[in-house]
């Protein structure tokens, strides 16, 4: 579905290379987590697949194709993307969420997409939002409707940059619940950065850990262990089971 093979890249501006030989592969339906301390580059390695930068080295495969010779329409249509930073125009939520299907319509919307979109507003809760503009909500409201903008496009990848940064606890839940939802029933596959990394083995099938421009550790939530958060983020934790549940403690709760 998606295999990223030796890929690198450098930021002109940027002394050294910021993706050095990042190999990674996900399957149809399935939920990858990029794990990496700050600026390890995970956005970056979005940025290419997105082709919003060019690969210096390796290759995109994805669905088959190799993603540098898509043409941009059709790489839009097949990969939806919510980056850390959403910036709507002054449309409300329900024609923000509406956009997402325009590759589907093109000029004018019809019954379908206007019922995929009502589903989603309902999945999302999002119904007391529906007709007010987009501008005026908040940080984390704004996050909702592009995750769920990125839902009505359907498309074959969808990549999220932090999607739960903004949102309070109820929120996290609610997106991981109906992402993983539209991931199994639709088998589109998922590839998101995440921090907190409990809520990463609630979301995720498979883990990528990135480290010095590569992916260091990658694998089901078996590889994820004390040895190796001590090795990509430097920091003591213990993993322990409680009710038949892997639980990561941090900090002073680790003791
Ligand atoms: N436009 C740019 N020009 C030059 N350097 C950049 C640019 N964007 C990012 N970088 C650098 O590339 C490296 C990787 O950045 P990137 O945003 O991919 O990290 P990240 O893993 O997504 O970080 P975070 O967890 O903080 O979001 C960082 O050292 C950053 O400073």
């Amino acid at each position: 579905m998606l295999k990223v093979s030796n890929l690198c890249f450098r930021y002109r501006r940027h002394g050294r290379d910021v993706l050095r030989n990042v190999n990674l592969e996900l399957g149809r339906g399935e939920i990858g987590i990029l794990l990496g301390k700050n600026g390890s580059g995970k956005t970056t390695l979005f940025k290419n697949i997105l082709g919003l930068c060019t690969p210096s080295d390796g290759t995109i495969l994805f669905e088959g194709e190799e993603l540098v010779k898509m043409p941009v329409r059709e790489r839009a249509k097949r990969i939806a993307y919510v980056p850390q930073e959403i910036h709507f125009g002054e449309l409300s939520v329900f024609d923000s969420i509406l956009m997402g299907r325009v590759s589907y319509f093109g000029l004018k919307a019809g019954h379908d997409d206007y019922a995929a979109v009502e589903k989603i507003i309902a999945d999302m809760h999002l119904e007391a939002f529906a007709d007010r503009n987009v501008s005026e909500l908040s940080g984390g409201e704004r996050q909702k409707i592009a995750i769920a903008r990125a839902m009505a496009q359907e498309p074959g990848l969808m990549i999220f940059d932090e999607p739960t940064g903004n949102l309070d606890i109820a929120n996290e839940q609610l997106i991981i619940r109906e992402a993983k939802k539209l991931a199994k029933e639709k088998q589109i596959s998922i590839l998101s950065s995440l921090h907190d990394l409990n809520q990463a083995m609630d979301f995720g099938d498979r883990f990528f850990f990135l480290k010095d421009g590569a992916v260091k550790y990658a694998g089901d939530s078996t590889c994820i262990s004390e040895a190796v958060i001590k090795d990509i983020f430097d920091i003591d934790v213990r993993i322990v089971e409680i009710n038949h549940e892997t639980i990561i403690l941090t900090g002073g709760k680790r003791e």
